[in-house]
């Protein structure tokens, strides 16, 4: 018989294994090389406590695979152990569970996305934020919008966080609400080119080494789109819901649209959508238009099963508001426009979100 890798196989394959079958149908034989010289050479992998017992058995093969007419058999013995539990270093720390970790103190994280840019994810996450803790919610908000941060201009705070210890950063606060924001890591007006790992180290700095205290929920201020952000937050973190805010045209539609995909590919539950730049009331004579049409989110939320939750009017006091560094929340806490954001902060409260 011609001595091919199939024919010492086949030879191989007439020996008994100690611990039942044959020594290559229990996957004994690994790297079987068989040279045109003639020569033969293999690894017989054996149980590690029973390497006694496959003495006779790799006699067997090497005379097997010689009546083969091989000039040369080479077989070495190799124990195969069962891998062992790391060693047990004696500080009592239990490996760390992979997957979404909750943030110590933070009960809730709720993510504020948009698909597109501009359609007014940071000024709904600062007036939730500020509706929220106006009910008495203990709130945080995180500004994880690397290419645009703006909470600090919208809640009006401004300065660098301190860091007493150089380990940990102390957040700032107004209108009841503990902000953080990477903007304030940067100087003001400078660009910043920022690739994967640097997002994910910046934002898990973030998370763990800002104090935020104890919170009923943290609001994280996402950037607009599907990046590695949103990926390192639903990923690192426990993201308890997302609310994916839009205005009713096709355009900003069609990215809410891959947004919400996204949300549903990592396993973060959407809470709902907000129209915001809905119905446009003239400030002057109250005449009432809709600018980028009315009622696309309302559709888009049916289609998908998820509660509308507020319709939100383009209005001047809204930006001037958030402009000026107060919310409208805070600055017309009575206002029809402040009413709506006030709305929606409530029923997150009432379904147990916030
Ligand atoms: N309902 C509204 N009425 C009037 N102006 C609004 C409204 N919503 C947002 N704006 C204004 O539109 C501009 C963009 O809003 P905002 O910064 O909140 O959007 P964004 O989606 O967070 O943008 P970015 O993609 O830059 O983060 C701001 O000047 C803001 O004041």
């Amino acid at each position: 018989m011609a001595l091919t890798r199939d024919a010492v196989l086949t030879a191989l394959k007439g020996i008994s294994d100690p611990a039942g079958g044959d020594i290559v149908g229990a996957n004994r034989v690994k790297a079987l090389n068989v040279e045109e010289t003639g020569a033969v050479r293999f690894v017989l992998e054996v149980p590690g406590d029973k390497g006694a017992a496959y003495g006779p058995v790799r006699e067997a093969a090497e005379a097997a695979v010689k009546a083969l007419g091989a000039e040369k058999v080479s077989v070495v013995m190799t124990a195969h152990s069962a891998p062992k539990p790391p060693p047990d270093l004696g500080t009592g720390a239990k490996p760390k569970p992979k997957g979404p970790q909750k943030v110590p103190g933070i009960d809730r994280i709720l993510a504020v996305a948009s698909g597109k840019g501009g359609v007014g994810k940071s000024t709904v996450s600062s007036n939730l934020a500020c509706a929220l803790a106006a009910e008495g919610r203990r709130v945080g908000l995180l500004d994880a919008d690397v290419y645009g941060p703006s909470q600090p201009r919208m809640l009006g705070v401004s300065g660098r966080p301190a860091s007493p210890d150089g380990k940990t950063i102390l957040p700032l606060r107004n209108f009841g609400v503990t902000m953080m924001s990477i903007g304030l890591m940067m100087n003001e007006g400078q660009a910043v080119v920022w690739r994967g790992p640097m997002l994910m180290g910046a934002l898990q700095q973030m998370m763990n080494q800002v104090q935020w205290g104890a919170l009923d929920v943290l609001i994280v201020d996402l950037p607009p789109g599907t990046g590695d952000v949103q990926m390192t937050l639903s990923q690192k973190f426990q993201v308890d819901g997302a609310i994916v805010v839009s205005t009713p045209q096709d355009v900003a539609l069609i990215d809410a649209r891959k947004g919400i995909d996204m949300f549903t590919q990592l396993k973060v539950p959407l809470i709902g959508m907000i129209e915001n730049m809905s119905t446009h009331i003239c400030s002057n004579c109250g005449h009432e238009e809709h600018i980028f049409g009315h009622g696309g989110v309302a559709r888009e939320a049916e289609k998908l099963g998820a509660p509308l939750l507020a319709e939100i009017p383009l209005h001047l006091d809204i930006r001037t508001a958030s402009d000026g560094g107060a919310p409208i929340v805070v600055s017309k806490p009575d206002s029809t426009q402040a009413q709506a954001f006030r709305t929606v902060a409530r029923d997150l409260i009432r379904n147990g979100h916030a």
